[in-house]
């Protein structure tokens, strides 16, 4: 990668144009500045007016906002790992990029964002047909947010029979018209039909793992359910994700487009962050919903910290999530007993996991190693995913899968992609799943379900989840 601290804005576009002509072959350009604070939901909102791929993503703690329009290249692995191949097309082409960047900013400059599906192997559906496996981007138009900072970054393909003004001019339009978007009225689509995996064949699949767990098959497996939603019109992503920005706080909003289908969520579930080196990782699972009153409340948050069935799916994810991050860092710090985390409607049990990366390995290394953890999969790893894929009749698609970002100094993050909707026109498909365990009551699974599918559907228009219940 080549930085040009030194030289002009117009120079280094120059530069890049030469050697474009020199050796024949488009040259990428990253060039980074830094900007007065405007709403990334109307950047993204009006982004649309631009290209139909966007990319959206916030972190759980607010801190960072990346929103992507259009896209340069995308990584795409053919052959063996996809995270590992992936890294290396990412290093190959960073190798080359001119980046004109005077800040030296997390998540600027050329910043890949997307996902990854749950399962490569799982046989795909036509509700997943118009993503790939897995997608991650360099947007054209990128906005950061980072704290209070806020930095735009073009990001380009210049070809050798590119002309310079020419270039400048299209950038300057584009980025005149994403800066200063302003806010319209939103009228939501209302819901005509409905319908989701009969509850009675999911809870009899429930009631069968637990007794495979029981027989010794395996110690955890987390299955899932899609229920659909057909409305009288196509939903708008940017009012989805306006909506879970209004609505549900410590959670990480994510919207990744392919094909003119959406994948739009707001995740309390860290995957792995990597920031100069420090590794932050989540364990996220055991489940009750939030109380009426506070001193209800308290009683469930107290009741979920103490509760044997809760704690042992919670267990199964701290032992995964220490190996799997002991393998590749130092000074790995776990505390012994989860705390609760709160949301909107759900508390979780949850432990965080702090280490030192170690210099050999990097952040899409660790999304490798922990995907899926035994929140999203189970235990052991590899049984569980196959039990899956051979027991759940939903295509999960990248519902519980890795989604998010990294940047070209080692810095990322990727949460995991639950409570989450795929929007396809006029259509949703909400997702939601629990971990199964011996004790699992398929009653209790299934309003734990239920409830874990309230962020999308009252964002969509559809809670109370009770009056939609038959
Ligand atoms: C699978 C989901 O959530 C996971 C399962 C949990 C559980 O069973 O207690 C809790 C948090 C998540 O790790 C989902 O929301 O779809
Ligand atoms: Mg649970």
């Amino acid at each position: 990668m080549i930085l040009t601290k030194n030289a002009t804005r117009d120079e280094v576009i120059q530069q890049v144009l030469t050697e474009a002509v020199r050796t024949s072959e488009p040259q990428l350009i990253s060039l980074v500045e830094k900007i007065d604070p405007i709403d990334p939901f109307l950047f993204y909102a009006e982004g649309t007016t631009i290209a139909d791929h966007r990319t959206f993503w916030k972190s759980a703690e607010g801190d960072v906002v990346i929103a992507g329009v259009g896209s340069v290249t995308r990584l795409r692995a053919s052959k063996g790992d996809r995270f590992t191949e992936l890294e290396n097309q990412w290093k190959s082409l960073m190798e080359e990029a001119v980046v004109y960047d005077q800040y030296d900013q997390k998540g600027t400059g050329p910043v890949a964002l997307g996902g990854f599906s749950f399962d490569p192997k799982k046989k795909r559906t036509e509700l997943w047909k118009n993503f790939p496996d897995h997608q991650m981007t360099v947007p054209s138009y990128l906005l950061t947010k980072n704290g209070s900072e806020h930095y735009f970054t073009i990001n380009a393909l210049v070809f050798p029979d590119d002309h310079k003004e020419q270039l400048k001019f299209q950038w300057d339009q584009d980025r005149e018209r994403l800066l200063s978007a302003t806010s319209h009225d939103f009228i939501p689509p209302e819901i005509i039909a409905k319908e989701e995996i009969d509850p009675e064949e999911w809870k009899q699949s429930v009631k069968k793992a637990t007794e495979d767990i029981l027989n010794g098959k395996l110690d955890k497996v987390v299955l899932a359910r899609e229920l659909q939603l057909v409305f009288d019109e196509k939903i708008d992503p940017a009012q989805v994700l306006q909506h879970l920005e209004d609505s549900q706080s410590n959670s990480y909003l994510f919207a990744i487009e392919s094909d003119g289908d959406y994948f739009v969520g707001a995740t309390p579930e860290r995957l792995v962050k990597v920031e100069n080196r420090e590794l932050t990782s989540a364990c996220l699972a055991g489940t009750v919903p939030r109380g009426a009153t506070d001193e209800e409340d308290r009683l469930l948050g107290e009741s979920l910290l103490n509760d044997e069935k809760n704690l042992e799916e919670h267990g199964y994810v701290v032992q995964m999530i220490r190996d799997a991050v002991e393998a590749c860092s130092e000074e790995v710090d776990i505390p012994e007993h989860p705390v609760l985390y709160p949301l909107k409607n759900l508390q979780h049990l949850y432990t965080p996991v702090h280490a030192k990366l170690n210099e050999e390995h990097t952040l899409l290394d660790v999304v490798s190693r922990l995907h899926p953890t035994p929140a999203l999969g189970g235990l052991p790893s590899a049984d569980a995913v196959d039990y899956i894929r051979g027991k759940e009749q939903l295509d999960r698609g990248w519902y519980a899968g890795p989604v998010g970002w990294f940047d070209s100094r080692q810095n990322g993050e990727f949460a995991v992609a639950i409570r989450s909707a795929l929007l396809r026109k006029d259509r949703a498909s909400l997702f939601s799943g629990c971990g199964v365990v011996k004790d699992s009551i398929p009653e209790d699974e299934y309003e734990e379900t239920a409830v874990k599918l309230m962020p999308m559907l009252s964002v969509l228009g559809g809670a109370p989840w009770t009056t939609l219940k038959q």
